[in-house]
């Protein structure tokens, strides 16, 4: 671990503890990783699973982890627990990343879902505020909704202009469907969060930074169906398309796959949380966009670059067809909806933090499938060779 490090004005960088909500999910795994392994911050780490964690935990063979002092796991759920407030009061700040935040919860448990976004984080904002903690809340790109392009004609020249789909955290508004379409419920819920965060700031003078992650993806996210989480269960796009992968079916294009992404490795994006939790001058009653303008893709072009990159480091061919076509009422049931564009702009997080994204689509890829490959080939097999009960 280093030691003499200084923020990006120079100044020295203090250890000091963070009560992570949230860390044993795929972002909060990834940001444990780098601050057990570069910094000398400590961790209070929160969450009712720590699966993705426990190499942090647990030593695996016989000594000790070099950071074993540096790291706590506290198994509750903030929904009903007492021990939250003390969590936050020993802390110097708190980041929460607790959510449902799979699409195909949206619509299917909306109670959940605007009950985990909006109603649990209640009070995180609360006892930061009231003990004067800064806080790093995580929302979502999904609070800008659709792009304003969208409603225009479909053979409108202005669909080119930048000025009708880029994301710009202090001048997009957010634009949801009606209230019939249930996919709007996590991104509605955590816009009112977002709100709150911003009125505390404003009013009470808490510390506070809002993340909108623009689809962040790598090792570690969500789970493989019937393997590490729940047979019929739908995770986000990278596990679906992985377990299709991984088990030789086609890959399911929901409504023809015309939405378009950017995708970011988690890597590249933990390297910008650390620069806030490190930079608060600079972070402080900011809302920032965290993505890659540079790689975007229609969710088509992303299944036919997974299936050419699992190709490659499985050394197996290709399906036949690689690909079928799902309505989203199929895939998704009855109140889906999507996103059509999601282009962040980048002005706001360069300019205070210098971050810039620096992984291609293909390299990003590229490691991510290794890794599901060499996680997951052996258990899928051996899951597919297994009788079906009778
Ligand atoms: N991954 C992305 O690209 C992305 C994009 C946009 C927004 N986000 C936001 O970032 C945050 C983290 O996302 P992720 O991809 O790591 O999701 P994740 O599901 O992997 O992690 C969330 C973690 O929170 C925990 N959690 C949920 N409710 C809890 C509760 N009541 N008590 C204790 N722990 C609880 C879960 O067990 C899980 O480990 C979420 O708020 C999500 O909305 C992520
Ligand atoms: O990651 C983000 O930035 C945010 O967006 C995600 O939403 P979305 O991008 O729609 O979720 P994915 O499940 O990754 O789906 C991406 C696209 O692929 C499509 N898809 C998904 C799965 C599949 O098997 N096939 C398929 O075509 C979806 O319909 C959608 O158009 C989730 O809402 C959140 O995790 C997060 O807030």
């Amino acid at each position: 671990m280093a030691s003499g490090r200084v923020d990006l004005d120079g100044n020295p960088i203090k250890p000091i503890t963070i009560c992570m909500i949230g860390a044993g999910g795929f972002i909060g795994s990834h940001l444990c990783d780098k601050l057990m392994n570069e910094t000398p911050h400590k961790v209070l780490a929160v969450d009712v699973y720590n699966d993705k964690i426990k190499h942090l935990l647990e030593p695996s063979g016989s000594g000790e982890l070099p950071w074993a002092d540096r790291i706590q796991f506290h198994r509750l759920n903030i929904k009903n627990d007492s021990r939250l407030e003390g969590l936050i009061k020993m802390a110097d700040i708190t980041i929460n990343l607790a959510a449902i935040c799979t699409p195909a919860d949206y619509n299917t448990r909306p109670l959940d879902t605007i009950y985990s976004n909006f109603i649990d984080a209640l009070p995180v904002v609360k006892y930061c505020s009231e003990n004067g903690k800064r806080l790093i809340h995580f929302s979502t790109c999904e609070v800008y909704g659709k792009t304003i392009g969208c409603f225009l004609p479909k053979d409108s020249p202005l669909r080119q202009d930048p000025a009708y789909y880029v994301l710009k955290e202090d001048a997009s508004p957010c634009i949801f469907g009606s209230i019939e379409k249930q996919r709007w419920s996590y991104a509605c819920a955590k816009q009112l969060v977002e709100r709150l965060i911003y009125a505390e700031g404003a009013e009470n003078g808490l510390e506070f930074t809002i993340v909108r992650p623009f689809n962040w993806i790598g090792p570690r996210m969500d789970f493989i169906p019937g393997i590490d989480g729940p047979s019929e269960g739908v995770p986000r796009v990278l596990a679906c398309f992985s377990n299709n992968l991984l088990r030789r079916e086609p890959l399911k294009l929901v409504d023809g796959g015309q939405s378009q992404r950017t995708f970011v490795y988690i890597k590249d994006a933990i390297e910008a949380v650390l620069l806030m939790i490190e930079n608060p001058a600079r972070a402080n009653s900011q809302i920032f966009n965290v993505g890659n303008p540079n790689n975007e893709v229609t969710v088509r072009q992303l299944a036919e670059m997974m299936t050419q990159v699992y190709s490659k480091v499985s050394g197996e061919s290709s399906l036949e067809t690689p690909t079928i076509d799902v309505s989203s009422k199929e895939f998704y049931g009855e109140g889906y909806d999507d996103s059509d564009k999601r282009i962040p702009d980048m002005t706001i997080i360069n300019r205070q933090l210098g971050w810039n994204p620096k992984t291609s689509l293909w390299d990003l890829l590229e490691s991510t499938l290794t890794y599901q490959h060499r996680t997951y080939a052996e258990a899928i097999k051996k899951a597919i060779s297994k009788p079906v009960a009778s």
